[in-house]
């Protein structure tokens, strides 16, 4: 099967900034995949060369087969974008916006115009239809973006923080129709730094720093690679930690169900350990021989957040891209007519 997005030794210089260093990615169609990265990773420069709004300085790049610069109509109109910026024309009503857009992907103005009522129902801003983009609340531009990104039916949805700034009950609707959207069989690209979207949404993400991949994974895969803690709340805690074998190291000769920590919280017992639901029965049994009452016991899993946090940990981007010379990383903008001006 073609893969919706297929990227290769991915590079891309900016003048003084490598903000792509050889990145090769597979998104599978049909998936919802994230692109996760703290600012400055590269990721709306990603996005953007797929996008065809910066040229790419090497390797290769293909949306459904297509090469987004040899083929770029193709690749082009196999996607919907809702960028982060809200680059919307501002002088004609938001319907106009979405009729004009879909000439351009060569649509007929009949059916360009139900088309337009359709979007604007399903993300639910329909009765401003003949509103100004300007004139929206925050909320309901984000709706729009949507709605401008979804006129041509896409096969490949790309949201770059779509959510970004809006409230808890919009977040949740655009969940729900992103997911709808994905369970019809629309491919979607998300970037967010709400690290809970995407351990909600996505079957796998991409973690990129500095313009290098970290890692593919699913989010139940990169949680597994954290550790868990394991709370025992006592009835008459000791003073210090308990003296028990089996909290001062591995449990058998494998890694699995490994002590990292033991600390006393107050009345509660904190066990960091690797597999927590493998040292939980041998640390009931040794508390007990210790002659201490167990009133609570929890286990709670690393979550995706925490193993972010840690994977990115060194240092912004921002101020670790490199440095390189200058080779002229040219980028080249393309107007929803179609022109590419460099
Ligand atoms: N046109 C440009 N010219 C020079 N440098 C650029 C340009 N666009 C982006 N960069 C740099 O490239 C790097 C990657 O930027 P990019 O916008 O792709 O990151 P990002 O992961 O989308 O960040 P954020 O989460 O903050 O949106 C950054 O160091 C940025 O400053």
């Amino acid at each position: 099967m073609t893969a919706a997005i297929e990227v290769e030794d991915l590079r891309k210089q900016y003048e003084g900034v490598r903000a792509l260093d050889g990145v090769s990615l597979s998104v599978p169609e049909g998936s919802f995949f994230g692109l996760l990265g703290p600012n400055g990773a590269g990721k709306t420069t990603f996005i953007n060369i797929l996008v065809g709004l910066v040229r790419r300085s090497g390797g290769r790049a293909e949306v459904f087969g297509h090469d987004v610069e040899d083929d770029y109509r193709e690749a082009r109109d196999a996607i919907g974008l809702a960028p982060q910026e809200f680059n919307v024309d501002h002088f004609f009503p938001v319907r106009e916006v979405l009729e004009h857009k879909a000439g351009y992907h060569g649509i007929p103005a009949d059916e360009a115009r139900e088309r337009a009522d359709e979007v604007l129902k399903q993300v639910g801003i329909y009765e401003k239809r003949d509103t100004r983009f300007n004139w929206l609340s925050g909320g309901m531009k984000r709706r729009f973006m949507l709605a401008r990104a979804l006129i041509t039916d896409p096969d490949l949805l790309i949201l770059d923080e779509p959510t970004a700034g809006v409230d808890v009950q919009l977040r949740h609707d655009l969940w729900d129709l992103i997911t709808e959207l994905n369970e019809s069989g629309t491919t979607i690209l998300l970037t967010t730094h709400y690290i809970e979207e995407a351990e909600r949404l996505c079957d796998e993400v991409a973690i990129l720093d500095s313009g290098n991949l970290l890692t593919v994974a699913t989010p139940e895969e990169l949680m597994d690679r954290g550790p868990d803690k394991i709370r025992v709340t006592l009835r008459n805690a000791p003073a210090s930690v308990p003296d028990l074998p089996m909290l001062s190291g591995t449990r058998g000769a494998s890694d699995e169900g490994r002590v990292e920590s033991v600390e006393l919280d107050g009345d509660q017992l904190v066990v960091t350990a690797t597999q927590g639901g493998l040292v939980a029965p041998d640390l009931v049994r040794a508390l007990d021989r210790a002659g201490l009452e167990i009133v609570d016991f929890d286990i709670s899993r690393t979550s995706l957040e925490e193993v972010f946090v840690d994977m990115t940990r060194e240092g912004g981007s921002d101020q670790s891209a490199e440095a390189v010379a200058a080779d002229g990383g040219r980028d080249a903008t393309v107007g929803d007519d179609g022109g590419v001006s460099e």
